[in-house]
């Protein structure tokens, strides 16, 4: 399969130590890559390298395609008054010279990338009025309409009920059939098993491999520190870094 995006030994940052540091991994077309780490540990760092939009310190980033980043939606404006159809179209935008204003072509484009994510009959509505999963599908639409053959999905499963979630996971698995890259930030272990890699990322990379081998509890606990804890009734499940991180001096007797 071609490869989309290809790091070796790569370490980038704004300017002090690095923010991410020698990172080895390839993506390639039809893969969904999870991006799993703590607050902090470099996953914006990481999309925005991949973007560009970072000075390479060491090492080399190939990025054989045009890339589009879903933004988590609750970061996302909602009080503006566009619809979903706006919004989509959008994604011309970057496709267009700053003279053309968005023609009927690009209006195609935009009602066809919303039939796409299952939301042709939702395209007048108001983005804001939309649920957390209708939002985040809008604004993979959007990325479709920008032509973009890598998607850089920040988070987007925050926030969503079980059934958005699977037609979220749905969705994705088609775009990813289709020969599109993914790559999927989360701070979720559970999350991170469902897709066909996994880049356990604190600030150095920890692992990069199948979740099967990598989602290992000595792998966990370097990605998040000590923060790995057993959960009541089974499973694993990882603290959230502002329950135990370092501003709190444990009580003393
Ligand atoms: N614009 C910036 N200038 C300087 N340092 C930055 C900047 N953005 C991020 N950093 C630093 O780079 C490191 C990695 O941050 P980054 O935002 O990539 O982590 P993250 O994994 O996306 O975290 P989160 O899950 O909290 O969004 C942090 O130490 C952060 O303070």
């Amino acid at each position: 399969m071609t490869v989309l995006v290809r790091a070796r030994d790569l370490s980038g940052g704004y300017g002090g130590a690095p923010a991410i540091d020698g990172l080895d991994f390839t993506l390639r077309a039809g893969e969904r890559v999870g991006l799993l780490g703590p607050n902090g540990g470099g996953k914006t760092t990481l999309f925005r390298a991949v973007l560009g939009e970072l000075p390479v310190v060491r090492g080399g980033l190939a990025v054989a395609t045009r890339c589009a980043v879903v933004p988590q939606t609750e970061r996302s404006r909602l009080d503006f008054p566009v619809s979903a159809l706006d919004v989509a179209l959008m994604g011309t935008l970057a496709r267009l010279p700053w003279w053309r204003r968005p023609g009927r072509a690009d209006r195609r484009a935009a009602c066809e990338a919303l039939e796409r994510v299952g939301l042709g009959a939702e395209a007048r509505r108001t983005f804001g009025e939309l649920s957390g999963g209708q939002r985040q599908r809008v604004l993979i639409a959007r990325a479709l309409v920008q032509d973009a053959g890598l998607l850089l999905l920040d988070e987007p499963f925050t926030g969503l009920d079980e059934p958005s979630s699977r037609r979220l996971e749905g969705l994705l698995a088609e775009l990813a059939a289709d020969g599109r890259g993914l790559l999927i930030s989360t701070h979720e272990v559970d999350q991170a098993r469902a897709w066909d890699l996994v880049l356990c990322l604190n600030r150095a990379q920890i692992a990069f491999g199948a979740p099967d081998e990598v989602l290992t509890r000595p792998v966990l606990e370097r990605t998040y520190g000590a923060q790995v804890v057993e959960l009541p009734g089974g499973g694993r499940g990882v603290m959230p870094a502002h329950h135990h991180d370092h501003d709190h001096e444990p009580d003393r007797a």
